[in-house]
């Protein structure tokens, strides 16, 4: 059910790539303006200043304080027909001044109905006023005295016919969803202070509904700590509900008679702070994010949860739906505002990457330990590269073997050089076996290597320079076969080391290769996250000559070392064929963790890469490494990766050794997070890409 009628023409509005609406975001500020006690008029006028800056910004959607046209603190003042009045005449003239900016406003009021007062949120757009949605829930506990002047929101689901006000019908109950006509996806819900103190929040509800924004106007007194848990119950409520939560609660200018104000303003998307205000300013300000409805739409769409609880709880016409109609929203351009790692599997925070740190290395330990105990084995083998994934995973069988107290000496580790390792690397490996104390081993595979090429009638046999898949496969065939030997001969098991950017982009030799081990401690972890790992084992747990070599290894490109330097001296790089793994890990992210659209993947990974000096990088993250990205180049990597990802590498993950799911990302096990054909294509996924990203 509609409370106006629907338009009757088409809705689709199309804005630019470089329009964060295009890519499914709305933005939201949260105002925090100066109060002036009992002073309708002069509370609109900050109110409408407020307004204009956000609309110059962009901003689709602006919400106020609690009461924020009268004051919250003024007590009996509430009952005072002037006053009431006066505040009646200022949202009609905020509606008319604000009609022609391409806005929502939602103010706080009191609100006169059928011989009730009424402690009210107003949503204004386009010169109408499409909703009053009353307090569900007035505190009247401690320092708090609401029910004194109010009445709460009726208990029955269905609201009201609606209400007069400033010369208007609007639509009254606290059931009502209200979304943006031209931009549909765009829902929101409201409520009011304590409500969210609730057990039960209305909003809760509200996104159960439909609302994928929760909006909260406050009047909220500061005292030690209390910001704390504001900041929680935003956090957790947009979590629960998966929605954007937006609060703002009154600060400078309210009445200190008894309390004071401290004005916090936050913006939560899916647990996630995007945007936080100044408290305790003394100027009107706003605080400012893009919500990303678009993947509030995909969680919900995934957790199945979501939609079986709002079948048990929303029964029809629970709720009422107004659509706010409006034309033109959302084009601004110019930057995204809302946080945006660069490497959403290393956080900027060091004091969160600290902690990440000692969750994967622990995850991976344990899972090691596991298999070790259930399956008895007093021995592992593993091939040791001087690379960064042989490097993390050796690291990860010490830790394993000493907590369960078994000697260092049964991890057999072998270097197995090849026709393309380098000194430096198999010198690395070297140190790192010796300084780490397990059993440390050489095996040569070129005699085999040879050989096996020999017998296929390889032309490397016979003295040409022909370096292709079979001549790097055989290689790293032979060092698996060789391990799986040693295994059944050493009674043990073979340590699997390829990562989770490797299986993402099939950059294995599969089956009868690095594809295969035993156990995988390394496939839920990402490629750059393991750089960080490295790091951090080598400061928490190791010192000397071992933390000097992490230090090398790490410094050290990647590359398989299966094809023999060229003549200008250029070693086989990893990077040069499949792309940075910064990007991959970028692309990986956001297309399995939340379905993203590969035209938004691409605005997203410009918007964190594009800029070097812009934004926040990882702790240690070397200066040499701040690099940027432009458009052009982040779709011909993202091409490459669709490619790889959709079309040519699942038939490697559909056959995977166990090992543990690692980072929130996801693991691309075919038992756990992705399970897809191994015989599919990515064309979708090209058309999209090609379709909606600018060359
Ligand atoms: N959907 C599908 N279902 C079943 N089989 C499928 C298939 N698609 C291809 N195949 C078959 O699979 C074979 C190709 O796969 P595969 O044998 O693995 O070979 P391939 O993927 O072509 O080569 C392995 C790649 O991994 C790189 N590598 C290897 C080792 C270590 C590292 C490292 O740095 O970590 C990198 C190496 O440089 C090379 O580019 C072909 O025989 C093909 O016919
Ligand atoms: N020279 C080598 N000696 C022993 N094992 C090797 C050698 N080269 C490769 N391997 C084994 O094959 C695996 C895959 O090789 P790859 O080069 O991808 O890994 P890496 O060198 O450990 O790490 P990265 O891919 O990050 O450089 C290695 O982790 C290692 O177990
Ligand atoms: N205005 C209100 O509803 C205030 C009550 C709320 N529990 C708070 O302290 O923030």
């Amino acid at each position: 059910m509609s409370i106006r009628p629907p338009k009757d023409r088409a809705l689709a509005v199309t804005h630019a790539f470089q329009s964060p609406a295009t890519h499914g975001f709305v933005r939201v500020a949260a105002a925090t303006p100066v109060v002036h006690i009992a002073d309708p008029k002069s509370n609109a006028d900050e109110h409408i200043a407020l307004i204009r800056q956000a609309a110059d910004q962009g901003v689709d959607l602006i919400v106020f304080p609690e009461l924020s046209l009268s004051a919250y603190a003024i007590d009996d003042l509430h009952m005072q027909a002037a006053l009431l009045e006066a505040v009646e005449t200022e949202v009609g003239r905020i509606a008319e001044t604000i009609k022609d900016l391409k806005i929502t406003a939602v103010v706080g009021a009191p609100v006169r109905h059928e011989g009730r007062l009424y402690n009210c949120a107003i949503v204004i757009a386009d010169g109408w006023l499409w909703g009053v949605v009353p307090k569900t829930y007035l505190p009247n506990y401690r320092e708090y005295y609401e029910k004194r002047w109010f009445s709460p929101a009726s208990p029955e689901l269905a609201p009201s016919g609606g209400v007069p006000f400033a010369g208007q019908q609007a639509a009254f109950g606290a059931h009502l969803i209200f979304s943006i006509e031209d931009r549909p996806e765009v829902t929101f819900g409201v409520e009011i202070c304590e409500d969210y103190w609730a057990p039960l929040p209305p909003s809760t509800r509200q996104a159960l509904a439909g609302a994928k924004i929760l909006l909260n106007l406050s009047a909220s007194n500061v005292v030690i700590g209390k910001s704390d848990d504001r900041a929680m119950l935003s956090s957790s409520q947009s979590a629960r509900a998966l929605a954007a939560y937006v609060f703002t609660a009154s600060g400078w200018g309210e009445s200190t008679t008894d309390l004071a104000w401290d004005g916090q303003a936050t913006i939560h998307e899916l647990g996630a702070k995007l945007a936080e205000g100044e408290r305790f300013a003394m100027d009107s300000h706003l605080t400012i994010a893009d919500i990303d409805v678009d993947r509030i739409a995909q969680e919900r769409l995934r957790t199945g949860t979501f939609a079986d609880c709002a079948r048990r709880e929303i029964k029809p016409g629970d709720y009422v739906d107004v659509p706010i109609r409006e034309q033109g929203r959302g084009a601004a351009e110019g930057p995204l505002r809302r946080p945006l790692d660069r490497f959403p599997f290393v956080p900027d925070d060091a004091a969160r990457l600290d902690q990440d740190c000692f969750e994967a290395f622990n995850i991976q330990v344990q899972g090691l330990m596991r298999r070790l105990k259930s399956t008895g084995s007093k021995k592992i083998v593993i091939g040791v590269s001087g690379g960064l994934d042989s490097t993390q995973a050796l690291l990860v069988a010490c830790r394993a073997f000493d907590r369960l107290e078994m000697p260092r000496t049964d991890i057999l580790a072998y270097t197995m050089p090849g026709f393309a390792t380098s000194e430096g690397t198999k010198s690395n490996a070297w140190t790192l076996m010796n300084s780490l104390g397990v059993t440390g081993a050489e095996l040569d595979i070129r005699p085999a290597a040879e050989q096996m090429l020999k017998d296929i009638g390889h032309p490397f046999a016979d003295g040409q320079p022909v370096h292709d898949i079979t001549f790097e496969n055989v290689q790293a065939g032979l060092r698996t076969d060789y391990l799986f030997r040693l295994a059944n001969q050493n009674n043990g098991f073979v340590l699997g080391t390829g990562d989770l950017s490797e299986l993402a982009l099939g950059w294995a030799t599969y089956g009868v290769g690095d594809h295969m081990s035993h156990y995988n401690v390394n496939g839920g972890v990402a490629k750059t996250l393991i750089r960080h790992l490295i790091r951090w084992v080598a400061e928490k747990e190791h010192d000397g000559g071992a933390r000097d070599v992490l230090h090398a290894i790490l410094a050290t490109e990647i590359s398989p070392e299966l094809v023999p330097a060229g003549a200008d001296g250029k070693i086989q790089s990893t990077e040069a064929t499949v792309g940075p793994y910064a990007l991959n890990d970028f692309f990986l992210f956001y297309i399995t963790r939340f379905g993203l659209k590969p035209s938004k993947v691409a605005y997203l990974a410009h918007q964190a890469w594009g800029d070097a000096s812009k934004g926040d990088w990882p702790a240690h993250h070397p200066e040499a490494d701040r690099v940027e990205y432009d458009l052009a180049t982040i779709k011909a990597w993202l091409r490459k990766f669709l490619i790889r990802f959709f079309q040519t590498s699942q038939f490697k993950r559909s056959a995977l050794p166990n090992g543990p799911k690692v980072v929130t990302g996801g693991s691309l096990s075919p038992r756990g997070d992705w399970r897809a054909p191994s015989d599919g294509n990515a064309r979708v996924w090209l058309d999209e890409l090609d379709a909606n990203v600018p060359d």
